[in-house]
């Protein structure tokens, strides 16, 4: 069995990067001596994706059956589809939190670190008996002990307006402030490879939209590869340059979000797009 890159961390729960589980052959090579150095990061750090011919079964359950996705560098993926149709599979296999079954799963011709990938999930899972700011830090995995973990931390905050709450426990910050959190330790590693699943579920309305923002505001200025699991339709095409509709284990649709940015929610073209996706994944006569 291919031996998984293990970081000793107590806390690896809470990380949920690539480097715990997956893409171990990709870090090997990244690593391996004697590879030329890369070139220059480009514009453009997002790392690109090909996927081929992917499928994933738990036991007799196939559930996602030839996924083929080529996804260029620093583009804001959206996945959408029926409850249980594989989105959350599709994105961990992704981020390398599990392995396919069988096809391949790649970055192109770019070199990936571990900190290259990082996932946020619905849930915050902050580290409760830690600060704010330490609760960023673990987001740099190895690197957290490191000169300079602080002052990264603390520009992470700042990316995300929570300078301010750097010394407060997580049990007094709100649930929007807490997934900023989150969001902090996810960017304080400078990943090139955001995986979002649902981040943005459990929060009310106004404050998603606030956060829908400052998603779109920090992927415009960082320029990872964004990839987000999704409910809402609305969202997906706020802010995603190409939606993907995942039905019977395969891409369904791949849709282009040919509108300028920033995107002007309630617009007629927004509702227009997002009135024909649901009717895709809805069928017809049920979207009203
Ligand atoms: N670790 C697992 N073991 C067994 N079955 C699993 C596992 N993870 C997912 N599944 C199954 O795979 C299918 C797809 O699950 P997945 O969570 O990817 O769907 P989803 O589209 O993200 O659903 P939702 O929108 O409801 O979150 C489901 O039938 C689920 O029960």
């Amino acid at each position: 069995m291919q031996q998984a890159l293990r970081v000793p961390l107590s806390d690896v729960d809470v990380i949920d990067s690539a480097e715990i589980i997956g893409h171990a052959e990709a870090f090997r090579h990244a690593r391996k001596p004697g590879v030329p150095p890369q070139p220059a990061r480009p514009e453009v750090r997002g790392l690109p994706l090909v996927i081929h011919d992917l499928h994933k079964s738990f036991g007799d359950n196939e559930v996602l059956r030839g996924i083929d996705l080529e996804i260029p560098a620093g583009q804001f993926v959206a996945i959408v589809g029926q409850s249980g149709c594989g989105k959350s599979t599709l994105l961990r296999l992704i981020a390398g939190l599990d392995k396919p079954t069988s096809g391949t799963i790649s970055f192109g011709e770019a070199a990936a670190r571990p900190e290259d990938i990082r996932v946020m999930f619905q849930e915050p899972r902050l580290l409760p008996w830690a600060r704010v700011l330490a609760n960023v830090e673990v987001g740099l995995g190895r690197e957290r002990k490191a000169a300079g973990a602080h002052e990264r931390a603390r520009r992470a905050l700042e990316e995300v307006g929570l300078a301010e709450k750097r010394d407060q426990w997580p049990a007094v910050l709100s649930g929007g402030q807490k997934q900023r959190v989150a969001l902090a330790r996810a960017l304080v590693s400078g990943p090139r490879l955001l995986a979002f699943d649902e981040p943005l579920g459990a929060l009310d309305a106004l404050t998603r939209i606030a956060m829908q923002r400052l998603l779109e505001r920090v992927w415009a200025d960082q320029t990872f590869t964004a990839i987000l699991v999704t409910h809402d339709v609305a969202e997906a095409v706020a802010l995603a340059d190409r939606v993907l509709v995942i039905e019977d284990g395969r891409i369904a649709e791949d849709i282009t979000v040919g509108l300028a940015r920033p995107r002007e929610r309630g617009s007629a073209d927004l509702a227009a797009l997002e009135g024909s996706i649901l009717h895709q994944l809805l069928g017809p006569g049920m979207t009203g």
